[in-house]
């Protein structure tokens, strides 16, 4: 027997109340639909890549005119250059005795929430470890493969010789490493660098997923693809790619390298010609650029119903309100985003934006009494700090309130006494040392406690004192209460 929790039965969060009224909402808008199938984990796989393939639908040269136009090539088309099959190719020609590799024609991916087909049963898969008859086509014909390194590192290199189950590897930096066998993978052929997609690479394992991501990377090619998935990497710069042109670009198809924009523009047009609502998941780790690529995908969503202004500029808005009380500096990112949203944009049977539902959950609260060295609370109380008019502003009032001079609280707030022997000595704060704001609550709260702790034990001994008949207003306190 299965039991279910009734709503009524355990205290609900707010996350499992948001997920819940999303499932009976989209029971109730498609009953009999089921959720669409995770793609399948594509397999590593000896296989021709197929320039067809790889071609961007809108390739029409070698990639000059976005070059011109947009200050790079596409990357991943393999340019003009036709494969050719080369029976004797490992890429090719898993074994003698096994299959040949499919050279088949890879579905396109058309969009967020789609799948790509599964695997197709008359390839064989490779193994991504080198297998024992291929080791020898390696070393004959000097195909690299990758060698994990000490710490975990991953050198290109080629097998010199083998013996037993280990290998002499000649790496790229001149040195020559005896590893095990099972510390090699295969590495893909020159002609598959920095493809756009990594389900056109031949080996899909580990250092050649990385290797790719990273050559994108240095030219500036921040986004790649894995099938129906985008990646981005953050480029923590400023990269060119955004905008009306590449708006204009990417809605006119002239551009489909991977991007934000393709992706949205995707899901976009599945719901007007499919009337199917889309959702976009954003997912990677504190830093990974989250919040700033969900606001790049609501900018092309508002650029497609007109620009910045009316409802589009109103929901964009948003985000600055909602980063105000819920993004805080943290060790890993002065923008740290502490709630999860989801974000609802309607759009009218035109197409138009027109209205937007924004749901937050799981507000890290504890932030605002409590932070970790070098971070800070929600941006929303330095901005009113900032942002205060000179009647507001942190010394009248609060003199008031405290009951002393405005004068003697500046003193106080900017200075720190220090007792050396018989003298008094005042030291000047610097700036950030009377701006530490959290330290001055904790510094209160400190004196505070230590006041209370004072006067309850002077009582005492005062009474003592008293008692004893000593002139209590004569004993010096003062060392105490430092
Ligand atoms: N596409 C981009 N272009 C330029 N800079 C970027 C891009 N994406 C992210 N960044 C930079 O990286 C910083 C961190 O990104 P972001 O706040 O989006 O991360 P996050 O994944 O939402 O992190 P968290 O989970 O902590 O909220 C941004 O403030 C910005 O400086």
């Amino acid at each position: 027997m299965m039991l279910t929790p009734s709503p009524s039965a355990i205290a609900r969060s707010s996350l499992e109340e948001m997920l819940d009224s999303l499932r009976r909402r989209d029971e109730e808008e498609n009953p009999k639909d089921l959720p669409p199938a995770l793609p399948s984990r594509p397999m590593s796989r000896g296989r021709v890549p197929s320039a067809r393939r790889s071609l961007p639908k809108s390739f029409k040269d070698d990639g000059e005119n976005e070059k011109e136009k947009f200050g790079h090539k596409r990357k991943g088309s393999f340019g003009s250059k036709k494969l050719m099959l080369d029976v004797e190719s490992p890429y090719v020609v898993v074994s003698e005795e096994n299959t040949v590799v499919t050279t088949s024609e890879q579905q396109p991916s058309p969009g967020p929430v789609s799948s790509i087909p599964a695997d197709d049963s008359s390839v064989a898969p490779l193994s991504p470890e080198l297998q024992d008859d291929n080791v020898s086509y390696f070393i004959k014909k000097k195909l690299h493969v990758w060698c994990r390194q000490p710490k975990g590192k991953w050198g290109l290199g080629t097998i010199q010789s083998t013996s037993g189950e280990q290998a002499s590897v000649s790496l790229s930096n001149g040195n020559v490493m005896e590893v095990a066998r099972t510390e090699l993978l295969p590495a893909n052929p020159d002609i598959l660098e920095g493809v756009d997609d990594l389900i056109q690479l031949s080996y899909l394992n580990e250092p050649s997923v990385l290797h790719n991501l990273r050559f994108r990377y240095s030219q500036d090619l921040i986004y790649s693809k894995a099938g129906p998935i985008l990646i981005a990497l953050n480029p923590f710069k400023d990269v060119p790619v955004y905008g009306n042109e590449y708006v204009a670009a990417y809605r006119n198809k002239s551009l489909d390298s991977p991007h934000v924009y393709a992706m949205v523009d995707a899901a976009y047009n599945e719901m007007i010609g499919e009337e199917v609502n889309q959702s976009i998941i954003i997912s990677g780790e504190s830093g990974a650029g989250k919040t700033e690529t969900a606001k790049i995908a609501m900018q092309y969503l508002a650029a497609l119903g007109g620009g910045s202004c009316g409802i589009e500029n109103e929901v964009l808005q948003t985000n600055v309100i909602l980063e105000a009380f819920g993004n805080a500096k943290t060790s890993r990112n002065d923008n740290s985003s502490r709630f999860g949203k989801l974000i609802e944009i309607h759009f009218s049977a035109t197409g138009k934006m027109c209205g937007a539902k924004i749901q937050t959950f799981l507000l890290e609260k504890s932030r605002v009494v409590q932070l970790a060295d070098g971070e800070r609370s929600y941006h929303i109380f330095y901005q009113l700090c900032a942002g205060a008019s000179t009647h507001l502003k942190a010394v009248t009032s609060a003199a008031s309130l405290m009951g002393c001079s405005p004068e003697g609280l500046m003193t106080v707030l900017s200075t720190h006494k220090i007792k050396a022997g018989k003298d008094t000595i005042t030291k000047t704060l610097t700036l950030r040392q009377k701006n530490s704001f959290e330290q001055l609550c904790i510094n209160y709260a400190n004196e505070r406690l230590q006041q209370h702790f004072n006067r309850h034990l002077f009582k005492l001994e005062q009474q003592d004192y008293e008692i004893d008949g000593v002139d209590w207003t004569k004993v010096d306190f003062e060392d105490n209460q430092e």
